[in-house]
Parts: C-alpha cells; sequence; structure tokens
C-alpha cells in the first residue's frame, strides 16, 4: 500500500480540520495515511498570549520518517503570506536528505488556511515550491478539480494549487462543507497519482504484470475535474477594437461550447 503523510501546523484548528477532509479523499483510493504535525518553534509563553489552545495528540514529524513515505500533504496557516516559521524549521532542517536525495521523485502537495479571503493562500504555496524543486519532488497542484471553486456566491477557500479555508481575523469561521469537498477532492486526485505511480514501478521493477496501458488510463482518464457550469448564452457582438477577434458562431474550433473567459 503507497503510505502518504499529512504534515500540518495548526494554532487554531482550521488546518487540521481540512487535513481531515484531505485524508478521507485519500482513503478513498486506498492510500495508507498517516498524520503529523511539525514541531512547535515558539514558548509557552508566546502561545499562551496568542490565546492557542492545546495541541492535539498527533504524533510530531521527524526528518527520519520522511524517507518512509511516498508523498505527502502540508497542511499550511499562513503567516505575513508565506509559510509559518514552524514549517520552515522543519524544511529547513531536511538538508541531510536533500544531500543524499532521499525525496527526491517523491510526490507533494500543499493546503492552507488564511484569516482573509485576500489573505495569500497562493504566495504561501509559492514560499514552499522552492524548497520541493531543491529536493527534486513532484509538486501536484489542485488545479481547477472541484466545482465549487467556481462559486462566488459565497466566501471559499483554496486556490489551484491546493484547498483551503478562510478562517477570519478572529477564527471564528469555521471550514465550510464546500471547502471541505475541495479538500477530498485534493486528496483524492493525489491519491490517484501516488497509486499509479505505485502501480507503474511495481511492474517497471518486474513485481506485477498489471498491462502498462491500464495503469496509463487510471493516470489520463480517471482524475477528478469538474469544469465550471456554464450557460449558453448568445455571443454579444464583438466591439471595434484593433485586439478584438470575432469568433464565427459556428466555428469548429473546439473552444466553441465553453462559455468562460479561462476555458
Ligand atoms: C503572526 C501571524 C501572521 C498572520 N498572517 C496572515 C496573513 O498574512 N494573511 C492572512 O489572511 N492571515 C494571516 N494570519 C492568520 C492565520 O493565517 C490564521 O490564524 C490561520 O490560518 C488559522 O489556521 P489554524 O486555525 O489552523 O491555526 C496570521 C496569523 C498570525 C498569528
Amino acid at each position: 500500500m503507497p503510505v502518504v503523510y499529512i504534515i500540518f501546523y495548526s494554532l487554531y484548528g482550521h488546518v487540521y480540520t481540512l487535513s481531515e477532509s484531505v485524508k478521507q479523499g485519500l482513503e478513498s483510493q486506498g492510500i495508507t495515511v498517516k498524520v503529523f504535525q511539525v514541531p512547535e518553534t515558539l514558548s509557552e509563553d508566546i502561545l499562551e498570549k496568542m490565546h492557542a489552545p492545546p495541541k492535539r495528540d498527533i504524533p510530531v514529524i521527524t526528518v527520519e520518517e520522511l524517507s518512509k513515505a511516498d508523498g505527502f500533504l502540508f497542511g499550511i496557516p499562513t503567516r505575513f503570506g508565506t509559510m509559518p516559521a514552524q514549517i520552515k524549521a522543519f524544511l529547513d532542517s531536511t538538508g541531510q536528505l536533500w544531500a543524499t536525495g532521499a525525496l527526491a521523485g517523491k510526490f507533494v502537495g500543499t493546503f492552507f488556511s488564511t484569516a482573509a479571503q485576500s489573505g495569500g493562500q497562493e504566495t504561501t504555496a509559492f514560499t514552499t515550491i522552492t524548497y520541493f524543486a531543491h529536493h527534486g519532488m513532484n509538486y501536484v497542484p489542485l488545479g481547477f478539480a472541484n466545482a465549487n471553486m467556481f462559486d462566488t456566491t459565497e466566501v471559499i477557500g483554496g486556490s489551484p494549487y491546493g484547498s483551503g479555508t478562510v478562517a477570519n481575523g478572529d477564527g471564528s469561521r469555521q471550514v465550510s462543507q464546500k471547502e471541505k469537498d475541495i479538500a477530498s477532492t485534493q486528496g483524492e486526485n493525489f491519491g490517484k497519482i501516488i497509486q499509479t505511480f505505485h502501480k507503474g514501478s511495481k511492474i517497471l521493477n518486474g513485481e506485477a504484470s498489471e498491462p502498462a496501458d491500464k495503469v496509463q488510463t487510471i493516470a489520463t482518464e480517471t482524475l477528478s475535474v469538474e469544469p465550471p457550469v456554464v450557460t449558453e448564452e448568445k455571443p454579444k457582438p464583438a466591439q471595434e477594437s484593433s485586439r478584438s477577434v470575432a469568433i464565427p458562431a459556428d466555428s469548429d474550433s473546439p473552444k466553441k461550447s465553453s462559455k468562460c473567459f479561462c476555458m
């Protein structure tokens, strides 16, 4: 069974709640999931001043543990648009693994929590990607794999870099069902990729005989991707502009059925 570690930091519990949905998605694909928190770097004094509740009874990750997993999903609460010092300190301690290439080729993804909708979930992702690139890991983005990501009727965390929640400045907002669904899709898709790689490796190593074309089908055809729901509208007449391009309504272009600006 492939093994994925969920590794998180969560001072007030939002990232932890999201991790449960990520875990559910992974397990739906037959992945063995182990959940860890990163070591705390703040003193008890400071934690008290921040009104932090007691830590959950979840094992603390060690660097040595990392080489045993097939993939990792990091749960990250944003600090000033970047990852918090606790996650950074842990990643900084992986130098020995980098030197030996121990994490090269492993899969990794990220999910987030911010206080505000525009609080920096995407910039936080960028602060982690350099670590993963230096280790030679395969960063797996979420993309727009869940239709809730196109819903603008309510606050919904997450981005193509990973699922997310919006906690509010006072932490009062809880993870919504739509955010949980997105997180579960992220776990599911990550699990499918890990399973495909795992099965493919076994075939290449002569440990399994499943036909390669079946493995490829799992990779290319079964990822959950829910396109946005778009209504059929008559195209507005093109404005007179040197930059506008009129696309005939009966064009054979494969894009003609989509009214989404991004498709
Ligand atoms: C020092 C500090 C910096 C923060 N910086 C940001 C920020 O840049 N953007 C934002 O939206 N929220 C920011 N927050 C809010 C946290 O992201 C929020 O408390 C966290 O996502 C809640 O997740 P948790 O319940 O898992 O701890 C900050 C919080 C602290 C304590």
